[in-house]
């Protein structure tokens, strides 16, 4: 629907096709949760068709769909315009399906190459700070238990924690997570708005009853070493990706000074640690577009990296995306950590360029 809003008909043959043939297949007991129908999906697939130069589909699929609603007169004077066309002759030839040329996302050609490779980290051989060790960041409470840590770029610094929760309590998130699962927003200048470059649902963990959660909290903070305490850090965000479930290049810190970042009156978000719930059988890889790699799905690990230089400039290498999914079914989990509360946890530097 997104893709036939936007007038691409590239996108919208492949998708119809594919609600098209799921309908076919289950007489009536698929019931998609936007009440889309099989007549919906015949409409918008003849059109699609027939706007890119499909003229004989289009005629075909919209006789089927006549069949169901004899009386739709647009319907009818579709089919005669496509006949009077195939009978002249006038039409385009059809010389395939031709992808879009995206005008709106300057990145596209890197976020989608990053979607289907790992891009380039340099391995650590190449670079001996890029290493793997077992961390406890000198705490008590992860000396018997370190995380198995992975550093995946220097700049921006990116971290992968590998079996940062166990299957118990990813479940129990996803569990708690669930009624309250809303379509996402994305913050633009000064509201939050949906936007067909962030599609997903999520919710809002508020409160740290859930004891999964205050344990989560607890390790995010023994680990980064900062105040993840509400409001210096956000509460808990669960994220359910379904097939084609993506969030386009963007930053998790604001950009403008509106920016509803900056309701909490804690600052911006200097840091994000993100969880995968889930595993996906493809697809959904997090993708960081300047920094030219991908982190590919890992159940239970968690990323951690800094959006914002110690000076409180945001990071612009820290632009990333979180692939289309395109098989299965992707949760993550959000935290973001502000910058007010951390003043003596991460110190500005002598150098105000850092
Ligand atoms: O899902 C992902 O891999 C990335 C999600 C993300 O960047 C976000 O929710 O801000
Ligand atoms: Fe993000």
């Amino acid at each position: 629907q997104v893709a036939y809003d936007q007038e691409d008909y590239y996108h919208s043959v492949h998708w119809l096709e594919e609600s098209v043939r799921l309908f076919r297949r289950s007489g009536s007991k698929w019931s998609p949760e936007n009440e889309g129908t099989l007549h919906d999906a015949l409409d918008h697939l003849a059109f699609s068709h027939f706007k890119t130069g499909n003229i004989l589909h289009a005629l075909s699929l919209s006789q089927e769909l006549l069949l169901y609603d004899p009386s739709n007169r647009r319907v009818s004077q579709n089919i005669n315009k496509y006949e009077k066309l195939l009978a002249s002759n006038s039409s385009k030839p059809v010389n395939g399906l031709k992808r879009p040329s995206s005008k709106y996302l300057r990145t596209r050609d890197t976020y989608e190459r990053l979607c289907r490779t790992r891009g380039s980290q340099p391995t650590h051989f190449e670079n001996p700070q890029l290493f793997c060790d077992n961390f406890a960041n000198g705490h008590p409470g992860l000396l018997l238990r370190p995380a198995r840590r992975e550093t995946l770029s220097l700049q921006p610094y990116v971290v992968l924690y590998h079996d940062f929760i166990s299957d118990t309590e990813a479940e129990e998130i996803k569990h708690h997570a669930q009624l309250g699962l809303r379509r996402s927003v994305v913050a633009t200048r000064d509201k939050q708005v949906t936007a067909e470059y962030r599609i997903s649902k999520s919710a809002w963990l508020k409160g740290s009853a859930q004891s999964a959660v205050s344990r989560l909290d607890q390790r995010i903070s023994m680990l980064t070493g900062l105040n993840v305490q509400h409001p210096h850090g956000e509460y808990l965000q669960v994220v359910n990706y379904g097939i084609g479930g993506h969030y386009e290049p963007h930053f998790d810190h604001a950009t403008s000074p509106s920016s509803p970042v900056f309701k909490l009156k804690t600052g911006n978000r200097v840091a994000t640690v993100m969880i995968y719930l889930s595993s996906v059988e493809a697809g959904g890889s997090t993708a960081f577009i300047y920094a030219n790699f991908s982190v590919p799905v890992m159940k239970n690990a968690a990323i951690f990296w800094w959006n914002l230089h110690r000076n409180g400039r945001g990071d612009p290498d820290t632009l990333h995306a979180g692939c289309p999914v395109l098989i299965g079914d992707k949760w993550v989990a959000n935290k973001w950590i502000h910058e007010y509360g951390q003043e003596f946890l991460r110190r500005c530097s002598l150098n105000p360029e850092e």
